[in-house]
């Protein structure tokens, strides 16, 4: 299994009113952190929530793993955790009850969840509110319920949409500092984000989006060649990226 990828992605397309990811072609190595970067509007969340099964591609493979999403979803998804950017969880429900119930959506054997569940309800800092409803939990801790859930059952793939954002400092810290571990032992994670100092500290290879296709991809050093820019920041080499893509377009 060594050299099958995480994640790829071939001719991935999805029309609402226009193209809004255009035969994407993309692939994530297993083993790394890859940032998903673009411009508003660019396809981002489209595209992971085909790869997460929520959206039936227009044209296109989804392999996880080897496993073809779209033929065999239920394999696809056992091995990959999706969090959206609003993520829901269930108010009624204190944080162990809801871990609880989604570990039993996976099967995971009762010792083996409440040994995964104690882990990171610690490492997300959610100890002290293990027994509280979560109806009455900020937005922070509602974000970090909802990522315990999605990595109870062990997912080799975690696929995230914007997971910093509305995070205080600390929370933010905690949330890297869990996927940074998560990366360590092993899975493969994808993020979008806004935030370009995130990508640029955490992400091994960064893939820029606009128009529903990928632009550039690499390494920051590689992106910086490809835009010209050496020394630069990934904000600018990011800027200079999508500007090129849109006076190529307009020239088309
Ligand atoms: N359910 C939908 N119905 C109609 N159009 C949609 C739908 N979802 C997305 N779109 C359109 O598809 C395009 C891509 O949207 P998408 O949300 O994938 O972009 P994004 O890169 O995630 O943007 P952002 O950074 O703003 O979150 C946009 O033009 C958007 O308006």
């Amino acid at each position: 299994m060594r050299d099958v990828a995480a994640l790829e992605l071939v001719g991935l397309s999805k029309t609402f009113v226009r193209p809004a990811v255009a035969g994407l072609d993309l692939t994530v190595r297993a083993g790394e952190f890859y940032a998903l970067l673009g411009p508003n509007g660019a396809g981002k969340t489209t595209t992971l929530r085909m790869v997460a099964g929520l959206l039936r591609p227009d044209a296109g493979t989804v392999r996880v793993w080897g496993h073809d999403a779209l033929a065999d979803p239920i394999a696809a998804k056992r091995i990959m955790a999706w969090i959206p950017d609003e993520p829901m969880i269930y108010d009624k429900l204190t944080p162990l009850e809801y871990l609880a119930f989604v570990a039993g959506l996976w099967s995971v054997p009762n010792a083996e969840a409440e040994r995964r569940a104690a882990e990171l309800l610690d490492l997300l800092g959610l100890d002290p509110h293990a027994d509280e409803r979560c109806e009455g939990f900020s937005k922070g801790m509602r974000q970090k319920v909802a990522l315990a859930g999605a990595l109870i059952h062990d997912p080799r793939l975690i696929i995230l949409d914007e997971p910093l954002t509305g995070l205080d400092a600390a929370a933010a810290r905690l949330v890297k500092d869990v996927l940074r571990a998560r990366v360590r032992a092993g899975a493969t994670i994808i993020m979008t984000t806004h935030i370009l100092e995130v990508a640029e500290r955490m992400a091994e290879r960064i893939g820029v989006i606009a128009g529903g296709r990928l632009i550039a991809e690499g390494t920051l050093e590689e992106l910086r060649e490809r835009a010209g820019r050496s020394g630069s920041t990934l904000e600018e080499v990011f800027l200079a990226l999508v500007a090129g893509e849109g006076a190529a377009r307009e020239a088309a």
